[in-house]
């Protein structure tokens, strides 16, 4: 499926149009980027992506002595937040979103891809308890096959969690398409959508491997 054809079936995958988005996006493509920068940037970017991805939580008016009055405000009500970082590369996602929420349970999963077959394979899982009784943010910067994040929110429900949400900056038409199919009911928060895969299952034109220019490893 094509881009426009993925944004008109299905009405819960919300590409972030807002300018300083597109410009640190940019920033984080262009290969001369520093590790600190691109760090920094993607930090950042999971704090602007955060906040369109948080719009619909719900808020109860409550009762607050002001310095000149007794007035009823707004103060996030219900479930509470685990934001969850598919390791390594959504690490620095995660700590963008905490910033919006710094009190919320982080849950860790390890997964990296098999270079070969492009399969996830997992090394680490730790989660908050409670799961079923959390909104959950699901962070990775990089969806591209799909497969990754399909098994981290595959684990996610298994535990008994349904109220997930997943961010991205960059995905491949094909890997929407395939977590779509996987979990349909997962809103997807997504910084721009690239051409499509190369032969090495790459996002192009992309960023490269985001966990390695985030921590400077390869
Ligand atoms: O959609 P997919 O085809 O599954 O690919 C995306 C996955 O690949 C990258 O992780 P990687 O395996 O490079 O691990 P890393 O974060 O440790 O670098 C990226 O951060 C995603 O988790
Ligand atoms: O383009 C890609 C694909 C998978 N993982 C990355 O970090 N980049
Ligand atoms: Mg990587």
């Amino acid at each position: 499926m094509t881009r426009e054809q993925l944004l008109t079936k299905y009405d819960d995958i919300f590409v972030i149009n807002h300018p300083f988005v597109k410009h640190k996006l940019t920033s984080l493509r262009d290969k001369n980027t520093s590790t600190r920068e691109f760090r920094m940037l993607v930090e950042e970017l999971g704090t602007l992506i955060g906040y369109e991805a948080t719009r619909d939580l719900d808020t109860i008016d409550i009762e607050i002595e002001t310095p000149l009055e007794t007035a009823m405000c707004p103060v996030l009500k219900g479930k509470k937040l685990c934001i969850v970082t598919i390791m390594r590369a959504g690490n620095g996602l995660a700590e963008g979103v905490l910033k919006l929420s710094p009190s919320a349970r982080v849950g860790h999963v390890g997964l990296y891809r098999d270079p070969e077959t492009k399969q996830p394979v997992e090394y680490y899982l730790k989660m908050p308890h409670s799961v079923n009784e959390r909104t959950i943010i699901v962070v990775d910067p990089m969806l591209a096959t799909g497969n990754s994040a399909i098994m981290a929110i595959d684990k996610m429900k298994k535990m008994g969690a349904s109220d997930i949400r997943f961010i991205c900056l960059f995905a491949a038409p094909e890997g929407i398409q395939a977590f779509k199919e996987a979990h349909p009911d997962v809103a997807m928060y997504i910084g721009t959508i690239d051409r499509g895969l190369d032969e090495h299952a790459y996002i192009r034109p992309g960023v490269g491997d985001a966990g390695d220019r985030i921590y400077g490893t390869r």
